[in-house]
């Protein structure tokens, strides 16, 4: 199976390294011409992946074009680009596999919809999980959620895009999978605050649990199944992005928390902090589905400059109701 990576940031050039292990050619599309240089001449994506050697079997392009002839395309763009970067593409019926974690802004819609609009002759599959990239890209043992419908295509994309050091395991809950990693950006942002304010460990306890909730409730009414938002690509992504500043989206918390802008957090930034996207267009998802989600309002609330103080307050003084509910 020839494998092409569309998205030459760190996650993208991390699935490239785990596709090409063994010797097996991969093409890796990257928007900026310094990274497809450094890919082809010093087998390195100084811009977005450091100090990683990469395998020489990855050739880098900046045509598009380049994409065409290959068996499945991983998507690895950041999600508000991904309807503009796969119309360009040469897509057709090749297999697309998500692994941008996120929800488009204007129409509310997730990668994978999105990516049916674009391309609608093309099979999706969603790949997401707890990952970050420079452990991958390391070969430090980890595990992901490989969803897709098609019970065929995904154990043909789960033996091509593994190693041993990479567990795939399979799903057919696409949207399931989809909403865990879009809405734990949102969630991550939380968590970080209460590290940067100094709000204490118990409290992020509760934040991981209550927004757990939350994503379940959202989840669900999306149609998602449960055991999804239980899995890797749920709770598991939820608890490591809410536990280490190696987060973008908890340092971005972070920040907030210890009283700076999210405009002055986001200025001029080269990486992607897909929960400050991702948290307006959740609200408005959520409210109009009637899902109550606290934590996504509150998320909002302190990226639009509302006082940390001030969130606390509101969410401890919400009435009390039933754990379950
Ligand atoms: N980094 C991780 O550990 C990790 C792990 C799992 C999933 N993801 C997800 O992968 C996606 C990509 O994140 P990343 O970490 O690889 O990115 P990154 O933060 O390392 O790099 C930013 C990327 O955005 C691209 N970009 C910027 N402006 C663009 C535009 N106008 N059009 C198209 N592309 C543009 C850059 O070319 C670059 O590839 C995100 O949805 C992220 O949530 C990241
Ligand atoms: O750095 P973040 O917050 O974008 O998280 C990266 C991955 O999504 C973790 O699974």
């Amino acid at each position: 199976m020839r494998i092409a990576v569309i998205g030459g940031g760190a996650w993208g050039t991390a699935l490239a390294q785990v596709a090409a292990r063994g010797g097996q050619p991969v093409t890796l599309w990257a928007r900026e011409p310094e990274v497809v240089e450094g890919v082809n001449v010093n087998h390195e994506n100084r811009a977005f992946l450091a100090g990683v050697a990469l395998s020489p079997t990855i050739r880098a392009t900046g045509d598009l074009a380049d994409l065409a002839g290959h068996d499945a395309l991983l998507v690895v763009a950041p999600a508000q680009h991904v309807r503009a970067v796969l119309g360009a593409a040469p897509v057709g019926s090749t297999p697309l596999v998500l692994c941008a974690k996120g929800i488009e802004t204007g129409s509310r819609l997730l990668v994978g919809e999105v990516a049916q609009q674009v391309a609608p002759a093309a099979p999706i599959a969603v790949l997401s999980g707890p990952t970050f990239a420079h452990e991958v890209a390391a070969g430090k043992p980890t595990a992901v959620t490989l969803a897709c419908e098609d019970e065929d295509l995904r154990n043909r994309l789960a033996e091509r895009i593994v190693d041993p050091a990479f567990r795939v395991y399979g799903s057919a809950d696409v949207i399931g999978a989809e909403i865990g990693g879009a809405v734990k950006n949102v969630l991550a942002i939380a968590c970080g605050v209460v590290e940067g304010a100094g709000l204490g460990l118990n409290a992020r306890a509760a934040l991981i649990a209550r927004g757990f909730a939350e994503m379940t409730r959202f989840g669900l009414a999306r149609g998602g199944q449960a055991e999804t938002l239980t899995g890797l690509s749920g709770l598991g992504d939820l608890v490591l992005t809410c536990s280490s500043t190696n987060s973008r989206n908890f340092s971005l918390g972070v920040g907030l928390g210890q009283g700076r802008s999210a405009a002055a957090l986001l200025a001029d930034r080269k990486t992607v902090a897909e929960g400050a996207h991702t948290a307006p267009v959740l609200r408005e998802a959520a409210r109009a589905a009637s899902v109550d989600m606290p934590v996504v309002e509150a998320v909002n609330a302190l990226l639009e400059g509302v006082p940390v103080r001030q969130i606390v307050e509101a969410l401890l003084s919400r009435p009390l109701r039933e754990e379950a509910q």
